[in-house]
């Protein structure tokens, strides 16, 4: 549960590429230990707002602080170092390396940095956390679709984020695994994770986040707690069109 205390803050963003404006004066808070929901229609702005918060992308105005420190502006990577880790939206693993190399990766350019020993060990609890414990031996291409994201989820838990960004975990699961995922995202938010998650999947919304952020055209149109903001008239517009 939140402490109600900012962790990081989204100040007035906007990102322009050419004439198209993706996200247009966006600001928010996302507190410690809460699972925020970025939701809203195809191409609202929700993964150019990820790509922002992770160094992807610099923002065209506004900031980003995390804890005080601003990130807007660092890289990729320092990004990562500050203490926020994503997953993305099309997975992302390093195909040539075991699983554990995978995880140990993430270790090695995260957070709290770990090396060696200790960064094995992690790993290996890591993978088992994620349900991966069976396959720990397995080549990364023998894996399945969605044990690549849970690896990926290894690995970006492995630096020990402040912040976890979860781009569309859930998407292209079948039923079964999308319980699954949805526990095991209910196991991070128990543990106290701080969470931003892009999501489609209204069941996971609703049972994930404590709070959402709506986007629509690139800007905020609602905020507040899942039942509040999907029973908004403007907010059921957006999803639905005008129609
Ligand atoms: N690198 C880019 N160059 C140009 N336009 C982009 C780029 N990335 C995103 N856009 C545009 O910005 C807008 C917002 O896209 P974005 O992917 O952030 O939306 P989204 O809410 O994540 O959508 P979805 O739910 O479909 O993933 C869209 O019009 C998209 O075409």
């Amino acid at each position: 549960m939140s402490t109600g205390r900012s962790i990081l803050t989204v100040d007035r963003l906007t990102k322009r590429f050419g004439g198209l404006v993706a996200v247009n004066d966006l600001s928010f808070e996302v507190r410690e230990h809460e699972v925020m929901g970025l939701i809203g229609p195809n191409g609202s702005g929700k993964t150019t707002t990820m790509n922002l918060i992770s160094g992807a992308f610099a923002p065209t105005s506004g900031t980003i602080h995390l804890e005080g420190r601003r990130l807007s502006g660092l890289g990729a990577h320092e990004v990562t170092r500050a203490g926020v880790s994503r997953t993305f939206q099309l997975v992302r693993v390093l195909p040539g390396l075991s699983l554990i190399d995978n995880v140990i990766a993430g270790a090695a350019f995260g957070h709290k940095r770990r090396w060696g020993g200790p960064a094995k060990e992690q790993a290996v609890r890591l993978l088992q956390r994620v349900g991966l414990g069976a396959q720990i031996g397995l080549p990364v291409s023998a894996l399945t679709y969605i044990d690549q994201k849970r690896l990926e989820l290894a690995r970006a838990l492995a630096g020990e984020p402040e912040v976890l960004l979860l781009d569309e975990w859930l998407a292209g699961l079948n039923p079964t695994e999308l319980q699954e995922g949805i526990a095991l995202i209910s196991d991070l938010r128990r543990e106290g994770r701080t969470i931003i998650l892009v999501e489609h999947v209204m069941d996971a919304i609703r049972s994930l986040c404590d709070r959402c952020v709506v986007m629509n055209s690139g800007a905020k149109i609602a905020e507040g707690t899942p039942q509040a903001v999907l029973s908004d008239p403007e907010v059921i517009r957006a999803y639905l069109g005008d129609e």
